[in-house]
């Protein structure tokens, strides 16, 4: 029977087609404390000033800048000190021609005055302050409002918060705020050769390393990952394995078994419990060997066995959708360009990918990757923050060379 789902997309296409499956997680209410990386679920209004009050940067003295427009080293205007505001303190007098009042950073500038001076800049005792020079009327007062004003959009919907973020939320008093729900996601390693970290390693067996590095990933992404464990290569347990991490789960990953060889039952396990099948492979190395398919309206990825083609196709192909899924608004790639800083010999008959650390070389952005890299070897991911493309049909580029490449982790 012929199969009636596409094979072999472009990255694009692949893109395209598992975000048109992402359904976003429901709304909850988060306490401030533990909002940063979480994603804000309504725009966020502000109903008060940053800073609340007109306030003083400065230790130093408030007063009217009209009674020392005339002050000069030669003839120096002395004012009288009528009081002294504290940060936290009001104060209870006005000023009044050739009067001042000592006023502390952070405290609330009196009405009756329209500059303040630091203290340096003066002559003083308690009863009164020597000004030299003029200042200008607002110099040194930061007005009400200057870092939030009332009605500001502060945070926007579908923002994954920052820390300054939640900073400027605690400033505005909101305590619970409503972000998206973390999606729960569940790893599934599947291969007749694979022992956990902790079990003895046999002859032929190779240690369950890609689930941890995938587990990491997903967690520093947003979500709450848990393992599943091993699950051998049959149709029927890998199927069953798949059904029950759908139970409390939001999204399932499996790896290995995806590609074209007898024990790749992946495909089959989806087709046994029922689920839909977006598409198989992806036009690109690593991570070709890719399935991505529903399970009643669950997004499921089938990744490849290879721990590094798994990685790279969890960031390039999978992750705008878990961004959309977790509410972010801004989920398709950040794409910057940089240039190589070696030659890369290697022909890429399709789209190739490169894992890589940005760095600045005389001035430019460019990609710092390791010297060998294989899909199997997660080594060459150690350190990265970005991942650049070769296009297909490239037959090797030189050194500063310039290639689009995409932020992880970001
Ligand atoms: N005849 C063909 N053979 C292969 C093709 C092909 O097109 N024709 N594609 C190759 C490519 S490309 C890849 S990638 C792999 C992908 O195969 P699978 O996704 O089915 O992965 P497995 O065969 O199960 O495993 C591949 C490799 O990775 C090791 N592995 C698996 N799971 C883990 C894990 N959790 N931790 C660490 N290492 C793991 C596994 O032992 C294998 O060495 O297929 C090629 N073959
Ligand atoms: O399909 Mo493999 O995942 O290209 O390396």
């Amino acid at each position: 029977m012929k199969d009636n789902y596409p094979i072999s997309v472009s990255v694009e296409e692949g893109i395209d087609l598992i975000l048109k499956e992402t359904k976003i997680i429901s709304i909850c209410t988060e306490s401030v404390e533990n909002l940063d990386g979480r994603v804000l679920a309504k725009d966020v209004v502000s109903k008060e000033n940053i800073p609340p009050f007109r306030r003083s940067p400065l230790d130093g003295y408030a007063m009217r800048s009209e009674d020392i427009k005339q002050a000069s080293k030669e003839n120096p205007v002395t004012l009288k000190i009528i009081e002294e505001v504290p940060a936290g303190h009001v104060a209870t007098k006005a000023i009044s021609k050739g009067e001042a009042i000592k006023i502390l950073t952070g405290a609330t500038i009196p009405d009756s005055a329209d500059c303040v001076i630091k203290f340096e800049d003066t002559e003083f005792d308690s009863e009164k302050v020597t000004v030299f020079a003029p200042l200008k009327s607002g110099q040194n007062v930061v007005p009400a409002g200057e870092d939030v004003k009332i009605g500001d959009i502060v945070v926007k919907k579908g923002t994954k918060l920052t820390p300054s973020q939640v900073g400027l939320l605690a400033g505005l008093g909101c305590d619970k705020v409503e972000v998206y729900k973390k999606p729960s996601v569940t790893l599934i390693s599947t291969g007749d050769e694979l022992v956990e970290v902790r079990e003895e390693l046999k002859p032929g067996k190779i240690r369950n390393s890609s689930a941890y590095n995938l587990n990491s990933i997903l967690e520093r992404s947003g979500l709450n990952s848990k393992m599943y464990g091993i699950v051998k290569d049959t149709t029927q347990e890998i199927g069953d394995a798949i059904k029950k991490a759908f139970e409390s789960s939001d999204m399932v990953i499996t790896t290995g078994g995806v590609s074209v060889g007898d024990y790749d039952k992946i495909k089959d396990a989806i087709s046994y419990i029922g689920g839909k099948i977006i598409y198989w492979k992806t036009k690109m190395k690593p991570g070709s060997a890719f399935l991505a398919a529903t399970y009643n309206d669950k997004l499921f990825f089938g990744l490849s066995g290879n721990p590094a083609a798994a990685a790279v196709a969890l960031h390039i192909v999978c992750m705008p959708a878990i961004r959309k899924m977790c509410g972010i608004e801004e989920y398709q790639h950040k794409v910057i360009q940089v240039h190589t800083l070696s030659d890369f010999k290697k022909k890429s008959p399709n789209r190739r990918y490169i894992p890589g650390k940005l760095v600045i070389e005389n001035g430019k952005a460019c990609i710092l990757t390791a010297e060998s890299q294989g899909n199997g070897m997660l080594s060459p991911l150690n350190n990265c923050d970005i991942i650049a493309n070769i296009e297909a049909g490239n037959t090797g580029i030189e050194k500063d060379t310039l290639l689009d490449a995409v932020f992880i982790f970001r």
